[in-house]
């Protein structure tokens, strides 16, 4: 069976989707669960882009040693020199360097010339080889692109020293049988194109990103790219889960293997959907929370007489486990520990003692732990700074009736550390909460989407929220689980508010960007 690579982009375009900003501890945690994955090559940001994002992707490169770590970079010899301070480090640094070759693209927004565009691509390509043993080029827009003038740059950029040539679908224009077919020409018609490996990159503006990046590999792909979830700019990009499971399920038609670790899917959703608030809908294919749920009487049947009737995958092979109730109010810190460790936590001695503190909190509040619960108890903690400056709310009050207006009382403690109270009113309770925050931080802050969700089932689920907000105008995104609704608001309302301070008190080093 031929293999295919598989180039996860979840920390890069992913993190394009819209409202979605990753930490750098996140970062980390993601880029931790996609080697456990199996992913060959991870795309952990684009280092030119933000001193944030350069320090991500570099402590991903110096920390990640089973799978290739690169990053992004435009056709400029700042981006490409930033990028290689940040991976330099990697077991394998790889350098993805982009320009776009669509007609569109070259004069409305590069405003050059074929020409100009063949020449820079160059350039850019036998620059950044100097630097790095791999570099993979990709032709932004392809789809849209003459395909007689990509055939003319992809046979220079690879004489430049490419090793891998990405042909992206970047606005999701194409169907399967074209983007086969492009292939096919490509293939066809470069005369030097069997030095590199053809690379698939697609998104799902209307609706086709993992067929056509099926349709790719049956046409001379043998690498895929694509995010966790299909999160990414606009519509998102190809689902990873779908094309890996797609391949293993129908190997009678593809006849292709990855290194994908089909078991560590459901982990892998469930921690890119709660760190980036991206919520996977319940139809989702592979990871969503009705893949495998037979409602109708007929199909219940079936899957009861032979599963296979209606289950062409199953549930154990994407690593959905039935929710067991795990730890409860009498456990330990041994049990909680191991536990932690069979849930993929790598937590050091203070973050255990302070998961470990919340865990007990809940045993007072909830008949049931379950694994779910202990899985955001532990991610949250394990991407929270530790010693930075923070808001840390102590305690709060809402009083709420049918026929008075809500008022909300919090006590606060400020980041350097004096202890605050106020009270407010609002609409509604949330509204009263965030308004109380709001005259209790030094900030001007302002909600722009709020969303509520349950982790795990029944009536005592934890309530996670997901905000993004602008505080003093600059974007922030926050998250926070707690038994009760308006607490878990509050606590994501003071999680984006910290995430803005943690930034603020980074040291800027001028060297790198
Ligand atoms: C298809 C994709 O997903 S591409 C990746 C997209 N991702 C991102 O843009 C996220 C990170 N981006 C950023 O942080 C910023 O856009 C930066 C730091 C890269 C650049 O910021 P700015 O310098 O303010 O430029 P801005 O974003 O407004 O414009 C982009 C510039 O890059 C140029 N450009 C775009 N693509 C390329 C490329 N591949 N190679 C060289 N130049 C490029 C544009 O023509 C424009 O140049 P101009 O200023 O001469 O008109
Ligand atoms: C940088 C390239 C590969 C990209 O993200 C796109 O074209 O969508």
């Amino acid at each position: 069976m031929a293999h295919v690579n598989v180039f996860d982009t979840t920390l890069r375009d992913g993190e394009q989707s819209a409202g979605v900003n990753l930490n750098r501890l996140e970062k980390i945690e993601i880029a931790k669960q996609l080697e456990r994955l199996g992913v060959d090559i991870m795309e952990a940001g684009f280092p030119a882009s933000s001193q944030e994002d350069f320090e991500a992707v570099k402590e991903i490169a110096d920390t990640i040693r089973g799978c290739s770590v690169t990053g992004l970079a435009r056709a400029h010899k700042r981006d490409i020199d930033i990028a290689w301070e940040a991976l330099k480090g990697g077991a394998e640094p790889r350098l993805h360097i982009f320009l776009a070759t669509s007609p569109i693209h070259m004069t409305h927004k590069l405003k050059k010339t074929p020409d100009e565009v063949v020449q820079t691509a160059v350039e850019a390509v036998a620059y950044a080889k100097e630097k790095f043993p791999y570099v993979q080029w990709s032709a932004e827009d392809a789809c849209r692109s003459d395909y007689d003038f990509l055939v003319h740059i992809i046979e220079k950029v690879i004489d430049a020293g490419a090793s891998v040539i990405n042909l992206p679908d970047t606005v999701g224009y194409t169907t399967p049988d074209e983007y086969g077919r492009m292939f096919e020409y490509i293939k066809a018609n470069v005369p030097n194109i069997d030095r590199v490996i053809l690379s698939a990159h697609c998104h799902d503006d209307l609706g086709m990103a993992v067929s056509n990046s099926l349709s790719a590999i049956e046409h001379g792909a043998r690498q895929i790219e694509g995010t966790i979830n299909g999160i990414g700019e606009r519509a998102g990009n190809a689902a990873l889960e779908e094309i890996a499971v797609a391949l293993q399920i129908r190997q009678d038609r593809f006849n292709f293997q990855t290194n994908m670790v089909l078991k560590e899917i459901k982990r892998t959703s469930d921690l890119v959907s709660r760190l980036t608030g991206m919520m996977v809908p319940g139809n989702k294919a592979v990871v969503g929370r009705n893949a495998f749920a037979h409602e109708s009487g007929i199909h219940q049947d079936g899957v009861l007489k032979e599963a296979s009737t209606y289950e062409i995958i199953t549930p154990a092979m994407v690593g959905i486990d039935s929710n067991r109730m795990v730890l409860g109010k009498h456990s330990g810190r041994h049990a909680f520990k191991q536990k932690a460790v069979e849930l993929g936590f790598e937590l050091n001695e203070s973050k255990l003692k302070e998961a470990f503190e919340s865990f007990k909190n809940l045993t007072g509040k909830k008949k049931e732990v379950t694994d779910d619960d202990l899985f955001a108890i532990l991610t949250d903690t394990q991407t929270e700074y530790d010693d930075q400056p923070k808001y840390e709310m102590k305690a709060f009050q809402v009083q709420y009736g049918s026929i008075n207006r809500p008022t909300a009382t919090v006590l606060l403690t400020r980041p350097d550390g004096e202890e605050v109270e106020k009270a407010n009113t609002g609409e509604g309770s949330v509204e009263a909460i965030y308004n109380t925050l709001d005259d209790l931080i030094d900030a001007d802050v302002h909600l722009k989407d709020y969303q509520l969700s349950s982790v795990g089932k029944g009536r005592d689920a934890l309530a996670e929220v997901h905000v993004q907000l602008t505080v003093d105008g600059v974007p922030a995104s926050g998250r926070g689980s707690a038994q009760d609704v308006l607490e878990a608001s509050a606590h994501a309302f003071l999680n984006a508010v910290n995430r803005t301070l943690y930034r603020k008190h980074q040291p800027v080093q001028e060297a790198q960007v």
